[in-house]
């Protein structure tokens, strides 16, 4: 049976695509140009902000004062969380060394990075989350220079509860400023930051483009722009629950794509008459960009039978992907594209999200086809050594000047024959690549 679409998006995350580009570009062009100056001006026009921008302690004091306490136990529940995911992942990989050939010795380091920039969005909503996210992972990974980075709201700056986030999870440096002029800021390294060897976390198209722009110039953690999400729902999926769901997640913007896959029809028609009754009793901002969401980005797909289902879900490779129908073994071991998995309708989104250890910095718009969300894993870089005795290279200098000849590249033969005819004189080599 082909997919039946009950409900198809008009637009995509590709739509605006260009114009998005072309706006980051002329941005990056100016702040490059510019330097401080001109990122502050940026920050005033798009956030109506020109206090200080780099905090003081006595920032970080005052903002901490104004979290509740009840808050701070929870922030601090949902970093311990993080941090032990982000400590075993770190666990799960390890500097080695082994005897390639006798006398030939190689191995393995991880080291990481130097600088992070890890930016915390800040535009609609407060993401505190965020900033646990990727501060706690940078220091988890070891990096001596932490910026967090999130942008003010109008003259009151950043969130009081970031930035006591922030300064909880490990960050050394909390910059007030937002979007593509933050992501700037950090990769060129204005206002005496460290320029960062790798900007990470999530933000919307422009944050995500920037980076995206910047990449090379500056490591990357992955795109991680505007959130979207799937679900795959059987028949005895409770349509309540599946709506729900649903709609936590378009009230992140109003280009925020929901997808429902399922094979029963009358689930389907079940969700699509609940979720706007759901957007409709969201509060002001949240229900518009809830509406608009499901309008313009939302799809409801019914599929044969659960293959398909998973077939097409990897298509799509969804930031998250939550599945609430039988047989959670089978679709743990058949799905291959998500950022993170939601097995069963006792977890959901919003736990990820928040609080329950594994980080949701993910990947979006498709990119979960090649990469996974943040993990210490990104500010790592695994590199190699070797060493070697003089016998042990010996029939690894032969080879090599044998195959460097077969290229053509006879400057790299000689480094081996250098050596070969210094260690051992007495000897002669056939360092030719024909018979
Ligand atoms: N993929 C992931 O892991 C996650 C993604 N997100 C996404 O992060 C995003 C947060 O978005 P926002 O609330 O907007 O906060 P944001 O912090 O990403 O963006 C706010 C900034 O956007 C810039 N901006 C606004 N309008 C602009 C314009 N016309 N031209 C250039 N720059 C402009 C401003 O500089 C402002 O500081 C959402 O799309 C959400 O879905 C959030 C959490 C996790
Ligand atoms: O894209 C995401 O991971 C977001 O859903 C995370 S949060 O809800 O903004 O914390
Ligand atoms: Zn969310």
């Amino acid at each position: 049976m082909a997919r039946t679409y009950l409900k198809k998006a008009p637009r995509t995350a590709q739509t605006d695509a260009t114009e998005t580009q072309g706006i980051v570009r002329g941005i990056l062009t100016e702040i490059r140009e510019g330097g401080d100056a001109k990122a502050q001006e940026y920050a005033d026009k798009f956030d109506n902000y020109s206090g200080p921008t780099l905090l003081t302690q006595d920032d970080i004091d005052a903002a901490s004062v104004k979290v509740s306490q009840k808050l701070k136990d929870d922030i601090q529940f949902a970093h311990d969380n993080v941090r032990r995911f982000a400590e075993a992942q770190k666990a799960s990989s390890s500097d080695f060394e082994m005897e390639i050939q006798p006398g030939l010795i190689a191995g393995q380091r991880i080291i990481p990075v130097n600088a992070a920039g890890c930016y915390a969005p800040g535009g609609r909503y407060s993401h505190v989350a965020s900033a646990m996210m990727t501060v706690t992972t940078a220091s988890v990974a070891g990096v001596q220079h932490i910026t967090a980075c999130s942008p003010p709201q109008g003259e009151e700056g950043v969130s009081p509860a970031i930035i006591y986030a922030a300064n909880l999870c490990g960050a050394h440096k909390i910059l007030s400023m937002g979007g593509v002029q933050g992501v700037a800021a950090m990769t060129y390294g204005l206002f005496g930051l460290p320029k960062a060897d790798i900007i990470v976390g999530p933000g919307n198209q422009f944050v995500a483009e920037a980076k995206r722009q910047l990449f090379g110039q500056v490591g990357i953690d992955m795109i991680a722009g505007p959130t979207d999400s799937l679900i795959l729902a059987d028949g005895n999926a409770d349509a309540e629950i599946v709506a729900v769901d649903l709609v936590s997640q378009a009230e992140h913007g109003y280009n925020s794509p929901v997808w429902l896959v399922t094979d029963s029809t009358d689930l389907a028609q079940k969700v699509m008459t609940r979720v706007p009754e759901l957007i409709e009793d969201l509060p002001g901002l949240n229900r518009d960009n809830a509406f608009a969401a499901w309008r313009d980005y939302a799809e409801v797909i019914v599929c044969a039978d659960r293959e398909e289902m998973a077939a097409c879900s990897d298509e799509y490779a969804p930031e998250h992907l939550t599945v609430q129908a039988a047989d959670l073994d089978w679709w743990l071991n058949r799905l291959t594209c998500y950022g993170s998995l939601f097995l069963g309708e006792e977890t959901t989104v919003s736990y990820g999200d928040k609080a329950s250890g594994t980080n949701h910095v993910l990947p979006t718009s498709g990119s979960a086809r090649y990469t996974g969300g943040l993990s210490v894993h990104k500010y790592m870089k695994t590199v190699t050594w070797q060493r070697a005795t003089r016998d042990g290279a010996k029939r690894v200098a032969e080879a090599t000047a044998r195959i460097s000849r077969l290229e053509g590249m006879e400057g790299h033969a000689r480094a081996a024959d250098v050596r070969l005819h210094k260690y051992f004189p007495t000897e002669n080599f056939d360092l030719s690549a024909q018979d």
